[in-house]
């Protein structure tokens, strides 16, 4: 038999399923309705340049609206506010609102600010607030309610001022199962992420924070609610995400999607140079070096290195030598670098003063008396267009591309012992290798110093272009003429050809193709964003961070890390030493404290780690416990142990996730010998060296030879506290050599 309390709870539920019902009914119209307009603007043709484009506005504006009414369709709705007022708002993805009702919201977008109650309204500060309410839904079906009752007489007082919002929401969600990608919070944002995530845009925010505090799904947050506020701002140059590397920007890729927002920029560093795949590996020492924040200047003596001044050059010229000494190249060259354009644009001066120089000689050698001005004009086209010459300028001035110049730098021993006047012949060792090796990411900075000091020549670039654009159009032209290759035509039938011509034709094709800011963006060196987001940035180089800072003029930027986790011996060791360079004392640092990931069972293994990284950071507070003590093994041969350990903790998480958290050295040889594993997200099993597993998370975690970890790296600690601290639920550590004696807490088992 149903208490009372049952009944009243099923009425409540079947209340909220006919609201839920009803908003998903009104997400339907729209849906449709855009279709509609979205196929209108498709089907008019032709009209005015201005024409062309409003109907090119309107097919994006239609398109992205499609895209973001089929995001929010999991979770459209998620809470309700009941106010002391009797007011009622329902809290969702995005705003709906009654058209029929002069716009009555009937959904309220959670980034607008009436929302924001939802997130902060506590029982000591109710903000108006009676009631919250979390919906919890599956497809478009009610689950589940969880009220809180906002009354000052329920609050305990032997909690920390700051409880949990939407406890009982929260924890399930905390506690499901992984599934391989991140999924975003958005219905249970907690008090102290929520001032994050609503910053103001401008200026540069830290965020500081321990292992699972939520510090990416905040900043992912955070773009979301940046370009809710200042879409109009933002949209236009989009918004920039870079990530540690590309497992972790697959892991985090659906999040921003499934709040509606489409137009950001997912990147790693290494991506940023558009043209070029830098996957190349290299010894952890070589990319530390080209880290260093001196490799600017390395690159700046690079480039100037190859501008030459040898002691004599003769340039054969019409049926004569004419000569170049070592004082008129260096004033041509002076004067060149007096311009103080970049290498490639100074080249014209360059190229300029030596013409003179070469006319001068030639004139004197004719005779200055038997020539007009129109004779001397001649000498120096003539000069001009002399392959002679041309060869002399491409010598001593040549035209270079970023990867040129670090090409011809690399694969030259002397080249480099030039540009490193302060580098030892050890760290001179490290940048040589030989012409056509892969680009690593730790060359993607040095590229970029060395384009900005180049100046890019685009001739190539926009002939290209141009080259495209009349192939589109013979192309179209093409498919015109096969239309109308009907031998028997009616000659009162309209032809293709007289409908539209081949060059709308190629135009309508070429606009098809809409772009979005951050499409724009990826294919543009010099794009520069309207937001950037740096997530595990305590990983980034000091020339990472100049390539970073040149795409962002406005430093408004989320800087998102945790000092204690730095593991690349290129990365930083702290905040202010990376930002000062660029912004002095002007950025703010916000600190997150509560561990929602890990539970506190694994936190106490993982806070000796890290004290060992230092004493003085204090690990972040697990919001629950697991019930599942972690425990050490040793075995005879971890490779032979493995499979078994790994398929026990397969059957104990169900549909969860497994992963094992091997020694870099071991990666190969261990994902050989578990069934199935791969470093693909989607398996159930994989196998990651630490620096895969950054950022990353799965429901049981096994963590093979600690020791090793920590002598692989300089910085082992910290990789070891990263290993530990992926698990939402258990952890094993599986040794065959030494347990480091900061691990000697654990059970053995
Ligand atoms: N308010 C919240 N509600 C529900 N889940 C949350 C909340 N905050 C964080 N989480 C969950 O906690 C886990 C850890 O979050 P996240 O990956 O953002 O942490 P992090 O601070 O970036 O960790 P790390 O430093 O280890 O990379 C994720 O599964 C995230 O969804």
């Amino acid at each position: 038999m149903s208490s009372p309390s049952d009944d009243l709870r099923l009425a409540e539920t079947e209340a909220e399923q006919e609201y839920v019902s009803m908003l998903y009914g009104r997400l339907d119209a729209l849906r449709e309705q855009s279709s509609k307009r979205l196929a209108g603007a498709l089907r008019q043709t032709g009209g005015t340049h201005q024409m062309r484009s409003e109907r090119d506005t309107s097919v994006a504006m239609y398109s992205d609206q499609l895209a973001q009414y089929s995001a929010v369709e999991n979770g459209l709705c998620f809470g309700r506010l009941d106010f002391h007022t009797d007011d009622r708002f329902y809290i969702g993805r995005i705003g709906l609102f009654d058209e029929d009702k002069e716009y009555e919201p009937l959904l309220m977008d959670w980034r607008a600010p009436a929302a924001r109650p939802f997130y902060l309204a506590t029982a000591a500060a109710p903000d108006g607030v009676r009631r919250r309410r979390h919906l919890r839904t599956k497809q478009r079906k009610v689950v589940g309610l969880d009220d809180e009752v906002l009354d000052i007489n329920s609050v305990d007082l032997t909690r920390s001022s700051e409880g949990l919002t939407g406890e009982a929401t929260l924890l399930a969600a905390v506690n499901a199962s992984r599934t391989g990608q991140m999924g975003d919070i958005v219905a249970t944002i907690q008090a102290e992420q929520d001032r994050i995530i609503r910053t103001e845009l401008n200026g540069v925010v830290v965020v500081q924070g321990g292992p699972g505090t939520g510090k990416t799904a905040v900043a992912l947050h955070r773009a979301a609610y940046l370009l809710y506020t200042h879409r109009r701002q933002l949209a236009k140059r989009g918004v920039l995400v870079v990530g540690p590397n590309a497992t972790f920007l697959r892991y985090i890729g659906q999040v921003l999607p499934s709040l509606g927002e489409t137009g950001v920029l997912l990147s790693t560093v290494g991506e940023l140079f558009p043209g070029l795949t830098a996957v190349g590996r290299e010894p952890a020492g070589a990319a530390a070096l080209k880290g260093r924040i001196e490799m600017a200047d390395v690159v700046a003596r690079a480039i100037k290195d190859r501008q030459e001044a040898p002691n004599l050059v003769e340039v054969p010229f019409d049926q004569d030598v004419l000569r170049l000494d070592r004082r008129a190249i260096s004033d041509a060259r002076g004067r060149a670098r007096r311009t103080r354009r970049p290498h490639n644009e100074a080249r014209r001066a360059f190229q300029r003063e030596i013409i003179s120089t070469l006319a001068a000689q030639a004139v004197s050698r004719l005779g200055r008396h038997l020539l007009d001005q129109a004779d001397i004009d001649d000498i120096r086209r003539e000069l001009r267009e002399e392959p002679a010459v041309q060869a002399v300028v491409e010598r001593l001035w040549p035209t270079l591309t970023p990867q040129r110049l670090l090409e011809d730098l690399y694969a030259s021993p002397k080249l480099i012992a030039k540009a490193t006047p302060k580098l030892s012949p050890a760290e001179r060792e490290l940048l040589h290798r030989p012409r056509g090796a892969e680009w690593t990411p730790a060359d993607v900075p040095l590229l970029d110093e060395a384009a900005e000091l180049l100046g890019e020549d685009d001739t190539e670039a926009k002939a290209k272009a141009e080259r495209r654009r009349r192939q589109a159009i013979d192309y179209a032209q093409g498919v015109l003429d096969i239309l109308d290759l009907e031998d028997d035509a009616d000659p009162d039938i309209l032809m293709a050809n007289d409908l539209v011509d081949a060059y709308r034709l190629a135009e309508r094709h070429g606009a098809e193709r809409y772009e979005t800011a951050a499409e724009r963006a990826a294919a543009d060196r010099t794009w520069t964003f309207g937001h950037v987001i740096v997530d595990e940035a305590q990983e980034l180089s000091a020339m990472a961070w100049r390539t970073l800072m040149r795409r962002c003029p406005s430093k408004s930027m989320t800087v998102v890390g945790d000092i204690a986790q730095t593991g690349d011996i290129a990365g930083a060791s702290s905040w202010e030493q990376v930002l000062s360079p660029y912004v002095l004392d002007r950025w703010k640092l916000t600190e997150l404290t509560v561990n929602y990931r890990t539970p506190s069972e694994i936190m106490a293994v993982a806070a000796d780690v890290l004290a060992s990284v230092d004493p003085a950071l204090k690990p972040p507070t697990s919001v629950r416990d697991s019930g599942f003590p972690p425990w050490a093994l040793e075995v005879g041969s971890v490779a032979e142990a493995l499979p078994a350990l790994v398929g026990e903790e397969v059957a104990a998480v169900g549909d969860g996730k497994v992963a094992v958290i091997v020694p870099a050295a071991s990666v190969a040889e261990l994902r050989s010998v578990v069934t199935g594993a791969s470093d693909d997200l989607d398996a159930q099993v994989v196998v990651l060296g630490v620096v895969d597993a950054k950022g990353l998370e799965f429901d049981s975690v096994l963590v093979v030879e600690p020791a090793d970890i920590l002598a692989e790296s300089p910085r082992g600690a910290s990789d070891l506290y990263v290993a530990l601290t992926r698990a939402t639920q258990r952890l094993g550590v599986v040794h065959a050599g030494e347990l480091p004696a900061v691990l000697e807490g654990l059970a053995t088992v």
